[in-house]
């Protein structure tokens, strides 16, 4: 090619040539800035962790994962034991790999790591303590001990313990990456921390875990891989009397931390103890908890069905906690239960059997010491044909209404059973105040279940909570399920539903722990408890286990209602003074609704000498209050009940109630219900009825009217002697309620100082205004 000829090639082609050069020197620049900019991030990822200068591990040699030379004898001493048992420790992985850097991985750490599977697994208890004074130390260590010798002993695959002062160990140790477990083997960590409002090592070892949980470099949850975990803090109440005020602040604030770390593993409830009076007693209730759930977990592989605490630096406020949960009874596939069968002879709709409505209880094998049912209604007879129908489920497993309602948080038991947990059942556990009944009554929220044994109902009250879901009817038409199996079936799923509580930020240990003994039962959930035909066994069974009995009727049953023997307490709902409104409110399916109702209090009266008799008024604005106090006054006159409970309604806020017509306009304000009670307590007066305005519970809109037969020199005795009432039952003896009158009611509880029990927390929810709070009941949640 000539030079022209050349020059004339470059004039062609120079264009696109010096552009196809300039994007390979882009290339190469994009190449070299990348490998620059990973360079420096690595840099970045090398530089050694913040840590506390005053920790410093015994021995900087060891690393993690080199269990052979963890700085712990101990643990030493266990892992040769485990890898005798065991095999060889999978998860030696060389010291100057796993030192540094730290774990990147840029994602959330993956829940549970494979420990949901059952089978056998070993835990590692390790013990954590802090002590500046010393006392911590010697419970810690002597909880040590106790675990070595007992829990040992029992379980072969819960480990002999290690334990750890917080000065003297390398938190990444242990709160950064905790030393790698072998296959099979599991770390359950125990933390005794006392409380300090000065600078300590918990102050380092607080801010530490805060660091940790929001490093970037490392998942938030780096200790996902622990078994489980547990808080016992140590604190003095005389100079910090409540929690707010400081009271073992820092045990709180390291359990809320731990529950992020964890990814919320908090297997047991934080026990506090005050030095200077129960701190034994807590210490040992926490510790029978945390022993137990380390059994449970060794031998179920998993801290099973919890819910989970939120985790959440500050506190949730959400008491709604879902307890209906993946695995409850409710949601499982129900076994075949035994059932009263259905011979030729009681085949066919119970409405239509008239005369012959004794249930057949089948052979005598399956009798199962049943007595006579208690009679039910047979008014209406819709069925005229004579061939037999096999009896249905009320509540079949595959019916749209055993959906709704465990979604809403109900276990079904047998076919027409139900248990759920109230509100004030999670409050009290939370230490958070219990519901009226506690302030009137004495029951302690925790230890009350709430069932009933027929989830039909024969009214469809406005402001029923079961939002229309539950069945209805006038008769009972369905199969029967033996007392016994309903009784031992609600206890399983409430005591269930109590445990999936544990891990709920708040839960305090001791009263967790004594919420495993039921103690009182109120019959009242939804639907109509004196409508199953064997509702005396039931109550008798309650009674055999020492559970005190409240039972709700809606005084539509007379018959049942004379039929029934003795329980604790014995309620009748008066939802309205007159026909007309009665009809409004409680919208029941009887034609001959008034007439019952008037005879149910007819039957109260009767009973007024043989147990407590309750009237239980609902006020909504608009239904059943305006003018209706001296309606009220004469419906007192008439059944002579022992109390009478005035509450204002709770707003369920579902489109049933607004479908009924009821807003929260319905939903009296505190000082209207109190005007009520005023003017309802002026007409019993004038009629020369003995009664006094008691007590109340402004928390719930809640006021008691007792008669004086409770009036002791001048002084309420509203509160139940519930020793005293099983006594009486045992005696065999006819008794009175006298009989077991409990103490003076509690003078935080008497009318005119508000029935919140100062030993308790008082919350306010967020985002609602503190006055609405105290004077509305919006609620959402059932409470009986
Ligand atoms: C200076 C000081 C500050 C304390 N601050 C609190 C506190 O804020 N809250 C609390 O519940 N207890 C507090 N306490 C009480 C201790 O937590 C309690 O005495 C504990 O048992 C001490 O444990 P130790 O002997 O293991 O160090 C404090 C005690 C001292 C001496
Ligand atoms: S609201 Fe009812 S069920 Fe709940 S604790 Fe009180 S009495 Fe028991």
């Amino acid at each position: 090619m000539t030079f022209q000829g050349l020059v004339s090639t470059w004039q062609e082609y120079r264009v696109p040539f010096l552009l196809a050069q300039l994007a390979l020197l882009g290339v190469v620049l994009s190449i070299r800035f990348v490998q620059y900019r990973n360079a420096q991030k690595s840099k970045t990822l090398r530089a050694p962790p913040v840590r506390s200068p005053i920790l410093v591990s015994k021995d900087k040699n060891w690393q993690e994962g080199d269990n052979d030379r963890s700085p712990d004898p101990a643990f030493r001493e266990i892992v040769k034991k485990f890898d005798q048992d065991e095999g060889p420790l999978q998860a030696k992985v060389a010291g100057s790999q796993k030192r540094m850097p730290k774990r990147v991985t840029g994602v959330k750490a993956t829940k549970n790591l494979g420990i949901e599977e059952a089978g056998n697994r070993k835990i590692l208890p390790v013990i954590f303590f802090s002590s500046l004074t010393g006392s911590s130390e010697r419970y810690a260590r002597t909880l040590t001990n106790d675990i070595r010798q007992s829990l040992h002993r029992q379980a072969s695959n819960v480990l002999e313990p290690q334990i750890h002062d917080l000065s003297y160990i390398d938190y990444d140790d242990y709160f950064v990456t905790p030393p790698k477990p072998a296959e099979g083997l599991q770390y359950f960590y125990l933390l005794l921390v006392p409380t300090y409002n000065i600078d300590t090592v918990l102050t380092t070892f607080l801010d530490n875990l805060k660091e940790t949980h929001h490093d970037f470099r490392i998942d938030t949850a780096p200790l996902v891989s622990l078994a489980g975990y547990s808080v016992f803090g140590f604190g003095d109440k005389e100079g910090w009397t409540t929690e707010e005020q400081g009271f073992c602040s820092q045990a709180i604030e390291i359990d809320r931390w731990m529950a992020k770390l964890t990814d919320r593993k908090r297997a047991f409830p934080i026990g506090l103890g005050d030095v200077k009076s129960d701190v034994q007693s807590q210490l040992e209730a926490w510790k029978r908890g945390v022993e137990s759930v380390m059994i449970d977990i060794s031998i179920n592989g998993s801290l099973g069905e919890g819910v989970r605490g939120s985790g959440d630096s500050l506190e949730s406020d959400e008491e709604d906690v879902d307890t209906t949960g993946a695995g409850s009874a409710a949601s499982k596939p129900r076994k075949p239960t035994k059932r009263i069968p259905n011979t030729s002879t009681n085949l066919g709709d119970l409405e239509d059997l008239g005369e012959n409505h004794g249930l057949d209880t089948g052979s005598d094998a399956d009798r199962t010491q049943i007595s006579t049912p208690i009679p039910v209604d047979f008014t209406i007879s819709k069925n005229t044909s004579t061939a037999p129908q096999p009896l249905k489920e009320m509540v079949p497993a595959s019916s749209p209404t055993f959906t709704a309602l465990t979604k809403q948080g109900y276990a079904i038991i047998g076919s027409h059973s139900g248990v759920k947990i109230c509100r004030w059942t999670k409050s009290a556990l939370r230490g958070r105040g219990s519901c009226y009944k506690y302030s009137f009554y004495g029951i302690k929220s925790h230890l009350c279940m709430e069932t009933t044994p027929s989830l039909s109902c024969s009214n469809k009250c406005v402001f029923c909570w079961r939002h229309g879901t539950n069945p209805v009817g006038t008769t009972w038409r369905w199969q029967v399920d033996p007392p016994d199996l309903i009784f031992s079936g609600a206890k399983e799923a409430h005591l269930k539903k109590i445990k999936m509580m544990r891990g709920v930020p708040g839960v305090r240990a001791e009263r967790f722990q004594e919420a495993m003994r039921i103690r009182h039962c109120a019959l009242s959930l939804v639907g109509e408890p004196i409508f199953y035909p064997h509702i005396n066994e039931f109550v008798q069974l309650l009674h055999a286990d020492k559970i005190s009995s409240f039972l709700v009727c809606n005084a539509q049953h007379p018959e049942q209602l004379e039929s029934l023997k003795v329980v604790t307490q014995l309620y009748v709902s008066i939802d309205a003074s007159n026909r007309e409104s009665l009809r409004k409110v409680d919208r029941p399916l009887h034609r001959d609704f008034w007439e019952r109702f008037v005879k149910c209090l007819d039957i109260i009266r009767e009973k007024r000498f043989r147990m407590r008799t309750v009237y239980r008024l609902t006020l909504v604005k608009g239904f059943n209050i305006e003018d209706e106090a001296e309606g009220y006054a004469e419906l007192v006159a008439r059944g002579l009940p022992c109390f009478v409970e005035v509450k204002g309604v709770t707003y369920c806020g579902t489109s049933s109630s607004a479908g009924a017509g009821l807003t929260m306009q319905n939903v009296p304000f505190y000082e209207e219900v109190t005007s009520f009670v005023e003017a309802l307590n002026t007409a019993l007066g004038r009629r020369g009825l003995d009664y006094g305005i008691a007590a109340e519970h402004a928390h719930s809109c809640c006021v008691l009217l007792a008669s004086k037969r409770f009036l002791v020199d001048g002084r309420w005795h509203t509160l139940i002697d519930y020793e005293k009432f099983f006594e009486c039952l045992e005696s065999g003896e006819e008794f009175a309620p006298e009989d077991y009158m409990g103490p003076l009611t509690p003078e935080w509880a008497t009318w005119g100082h508000g029935g919140f029990d100062p030993a308790d927390e008082r919350v306010y929810r967020k985002a609602k205004k503190v006055a609405q709070e105290m004077t509305r009941s919006t609620d959402r949640e059932d409470e009986a």
